[in-house]
């Protein structure tokens, strides 16, 4: 049918009037006919080499004449109750000529999908691997009959092929024929060398995964700038480090907290060179000020290796309990207190190719939590700061480590649990407290390592692991881990996100009743 052509409203299409399997319309050589204009889903063509061009008319017999019988008959499903309709409607839709018996049908005006009609050219066969019996006979000429199809057993050369015919050759030639004959063995064989491959592949990537990875920072010797070091998990960084021969320089507010945490600190000295320096400012109020307080140190101890922002606060209660100030307070302690010592460090770094900075985020600021509106909001950003400054600071090899601790058992967290809502409180039950030693000893070591990522236990690992997004990958070895388990522990968070709205629930029917307990007291 030529791009002109219209189907006749109304006319049957190949696939109401005789349905054939999509994979019926498949055939090799497809790609290389011209395309003309035809809706998306008009029927496949033979391929040149696979069929000639399709005969001259009579139009009412074209069908018949080239219809590579056997391989459409066998693919045949029962027919449509009137099988005869659409032989009847043949010549109404097909115009003469073999550049009508090429273009795929217009669209019927009614609107269904552009189907092919039964009396265009017939389609060739599937594949002509498997049925290679279905291509060539009755291709010769238009005039050959019916009977040019291959000739098979139980029937007649010059038999009329009718639908139902087909329907019980195919019925009965279905059995017959195996499912899907193909070389078992290659197939195996290939299988095997994917997998091979496969295989091969991880084991290099496991291979060159040092080599991609950073080289760690040598902590002897090197000037580590804790904020907020001289209390909990801050304090025991510091310690870490000090313990690994680095000098430190603790920032805080509070001066007396500062010297005695300066004495403890020194208890850890693996030389006597090693100097602990305390600054007291407030990392949160005043940029210059935190950036004069960083000269001082590094005019003391040399330029900074490490920074760690450590210094944060948090806060909790329902979002309409907070205090607007609260929001402000948090966000200029936990973030800006963040970005301040960084600034003020990281053009040192830069320019010298070294450097390391560690932002102590929370496992709230992986997922919010009820209570924490203020708070994992102050955590959140952190890690997006971080993120940006990674990518621009990772070609001058200096490498920011994101910590995520869980619950840390440290003078900040027995603060907090003093205004904590319930809820809060029993969702945060669901992992353990951690030691601030045990937090402050893989936070250390991450950042050595330069892994962007650092978390603790198995519920960090996975809280890690799932909300990785688009974070900086230090190793291979930890991107194929996300990869292969992001599915899973997503499975798993449900089922905790289902435990926490149940707390939520249950928390609020809990209040409402004894809200009306107090009231009819
Ligand atoms: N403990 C926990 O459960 C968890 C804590 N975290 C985070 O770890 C970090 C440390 O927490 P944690 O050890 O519990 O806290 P602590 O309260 O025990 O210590 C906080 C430290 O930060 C200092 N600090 C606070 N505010 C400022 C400020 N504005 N300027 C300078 N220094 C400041 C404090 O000294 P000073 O008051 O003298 O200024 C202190 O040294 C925080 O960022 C916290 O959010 C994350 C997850 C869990
Ligand atoms: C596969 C998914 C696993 C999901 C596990 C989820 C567990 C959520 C527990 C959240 C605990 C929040 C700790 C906040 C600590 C903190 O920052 C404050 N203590 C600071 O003082």
């Amino acid at each position: 049918m030529g791009p002109g052509c219209q189907l006749a409203p109304g006319a049957p299409t190949l696939r109401q009037g005789l349905p054939i399997p999509a994979r019926a319309f498949r055939a090799p050589g497809i790609a290389s006919l011209p395309r003309l204009p035809r809706p998306p889903r008009a029927r496949a063509e033979p391929g040149p080499e696979r069929l000639p061009p399709p005969p001259p008319p009579p139009p009412p017999r074209l069908w018949e004449a080239w219809k590579p019988a056997s391989a459409v008959l066998r693919r045949t499903p029962p027919p449509p109750r009137s099988v005869t309709r659409p032989f009847g409607r043949r010549s109404q839709v097909a115009p003469p000529g073999p550049s009508a018996a090429r273009s795929g049908p217009a669209p019927p005006p009614g609107g269904r999908g552009p189907r092919p009609t039964l009396g265009d050219r017939p389609r060739p066969p599937a594949s002509g691997k498997r049925r290679p019996a279905a291509v060539a006979p009755s291709a010769g000429s238009a005039s050959s009959p019916p009977a040019a199809a291959p000739p098979r057993a139980g029937r007649e050369p010059k038999q009329r092929l009718s639908l139902r015919a087909a329907a019980r050759d195919r019925r009965a030639a279905e059995p017959r024929a195996p499912a899907r004959p193909g070389p078992a063995r290659p197939r195996r064989a290939m299988l095997l060398l994917a997998a091979a491959f496969l295989v091969a592949f991880v084991l290099l990537l496991y291979m060159v995964s040092p080599l991609i990875s950073p080289k760690p920072l040598a902590l002897p010797g090197a000037h580590v700038v804790v904020t907020g070091g001289s209390s909990g998990i801050g304090k025991c960084i510091a310690i870490e480090c000090y313990k690994q021969g680095a000098f430190i320089t603790l920032v805080a507010r509070n001066e007396d907290k500062l010297l005695q945490a300066k004495k403890e600190i020194e208890k850890h000295s693996i030389n006597d060179k090693q100097v602990v320096l305390c600054i007291s400012v407030d990392v949160s109020q005043d940029y210059s000020q935190v950036e004069n307080v960083i000269k001082q140190a590094q005019e003391k101890l040399g330029p900074v290796d490490m920074l760690v922002n450590c210094a944060g606060m948090s806060l909790s209660g329902k979002f309409e309990d907070l205090e607007v100030s609260t929001f402000e307070r948090l966000m200029s302690v936990n973030y800006l207190g963040s970005v301040y010592p960084s600034r003020a460090v990281i053009t040192t770094m830069k320019e010298r190719r070294v450097g390391r900075i560690v932002f102590v985020s929370s496992q709230a600021g992986q997922l919010g939590l009820f209570g924490f509106t203020a708070y994992s909001s102050s955590k959140f950003a952190i890690r997006g700061l971080a993120e940006a400054l990674q990518m621009e600071v990772k070609p001058y090899n200096v490498y920011v480590t994101v910590a995520y601790p869980p619950d840390t058992d440290t003078p900040g967290f027995a603060e907090e649990n003093k205004t904590k809502p319930l809820e809060t409180r029993l969702i945060s039950e669901t992992v353990s407290v951690c030691k601030p030693e045990q937090v402050a000893k893989q936070i250390v070591k991450d950042a050595i390592q330069g892994n962007f990522n650092s978390s603790i236990g198995s519920d960090g690992y996975m809280l890690s692991s799932l909300t990785c997004g688009m974070a900086p990958v230090t190793s291979i070895t930890e991107g194929l881990q996300q990869v292969v388990t992001m599915g899973l522990f997503r499975t798993i968070a449900l089922f905790y996100l289902g435990s926490f709205d149940s707390i939520v629930r249950r928390c609020m029917m809990q209040r409402a009743k004894s809200e009306v307990a107090d009231k009819t007291a």
